[in-house]
């Protein structure tokens, strides 16, 4: 038997970190930090949310994709790439489309073309905050599926304060002198902030077909924009998604460890840790099928995930972190400072 090697995306047990332990909470601390800085992701297990909630929006989010069609269609995605809210059906959205803007990457430009001839086979719904003016929610008519805006709602409003207690443990992982530095600039206290979103999404089943003809992927090599990103996936989800391990580096598995969330760093956070901190790239792929390869209609059953992303408000100007882990002698600051809003909406120019 194959012995199983270590894996590549690290596990951090984030219940320490509510002990009245200084030292618990900084050695929390200490990991999280660690594991962005080396891998940019990290499961964390014993995480205290709600896992009836994490169900009900999971089950929420089935049967809003189960929905046909044409009353998906009924909250439409608008036009606008930075406009993240509504219904964006298959092909909608082209990831590939993002600027490589922290040029973390390895594929070559030419590879990078390429990879925009390729159909992203996800659909998705995105949601904000309640009463934003901006960019007001837009739900499918309530008759359809009469809990899905409270469940995902509560959802919406329940994520923060967990990526607030990690945002927390980093602070203290990076020296900080303000434990509660993040908190004074994504929303009051977390709650409200105008740029988390909430994202569900569906990769429908993949039929060997499919694969055989190429030309299909589930979500194109990509860095996330904000702050943090919360990963929700299904306990019993088929896994897929990798991430470049090391920069330069070969895409390694991050499978799915049933009741953690996994963590994720953005540009903006990269860009606050000059560069310390890694927003790394990920994707889903799609396994190639050889014509040889025995029958069997399917090759990938359906992919259920939520991703929740947390950026700093939009007027928020993010420059490098006061802190000896991120910049003094020998390392210089990298970044002009950069405004959050204008970061995120040129970043995500042209996807739609
Ligand atoms: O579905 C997933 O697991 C990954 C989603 C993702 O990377 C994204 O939406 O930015
Ligand atoms: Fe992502």
């Amino acid at each position: 038997m194959m012995a199983h090697s270590a894996p590549a995306v690290p596990i951090v047990d984030f219940s320490p970190f509510y002990s009245q332990n200084e030292t618990e909470r900084l050695n929390t601390g200490t990991a999280i930090f660690e594991a962005l800085r080396d891998v940019g992701f990290v499961y964390l297990i014993n995480h205290r949310v709600s896992k009836e909630l994490l169900a009900e929006a999971l089950s929420q989010s089935r049967a809003f994709f189960d929905l046909p069609l044409q009353d998906k269609l009924k909250a439409p995605h608008p036009p606008e790439s930075w406009n993240q809210r509504g219904y964006s059906q298959i092909g909608q959205e082209k990831i590939s489309l993002y600027p490589d803007a922290l040029n973390t990457g390895t594929e070559s430009d030419a590879d990078r073309t390429s990879l925009t001839d390729v159909l992203e086979c996800k659909e998705s719904f995105d949601l904000g905050r309640e009463n934003d003016t901006i960019t007001p929610n837009i739900y499918p008519p309530p008759e359809l599926l009469p809990n899905f805006r409270d469940v995902t709602i509560r959802l919406f409003n329940t994520l923060p304060n967990f990526g607030l207690d990690v945002l927390r443990a980093l602070a203290l992982g990076l020296q900080l002198k303000d434990e509660n530095f993040f908190s004074h600039f994504h929303g009051k206290d977390g709650q409200e902030a105008p740029m988390n979103q909430l994202r569900l999404l569906h990769y429908p089943p993949v039929s060997k077909e499919a694969a055989r003809k190429g030309g299909i992927t589930r979500i194109a090599p990509h860095t996330d924009k904000g702050t943090i990103t919360l990963l929700i996936q299904e306990d019993d989800s088929v896994g897929g998604l990798e991430v470049e391990a090391q920069r330069g580096g070969r895409y390694v598995p991050a499978p799915v460890i049933p009741g953690s969330i996994l963590l994720n760093i953005g540009d903006l956070l990269q860009m606050w840790s000059n560069d310390t901190l890694r927003s790394t790239r990920h994707r889903i792929g799609v396994p190639l099928v050889d014509v040889a390869q025995e029958s069997g209609e399917w090759l990938l059953p359906r992919r259920f995930s939520i991703p929740y992303f947390i950026a700093p408000d939009r007027d928020v100007v993010v420059e490098c972190l006061d802190t000896p882990l991120c910049w003094g002698e020998g390392r210089p600051k990298k970044h002009e400072p950069v405004k959050a809003w204008d970061y995120i909406v040129k970043n995500m120019e042209g996807a739609y």
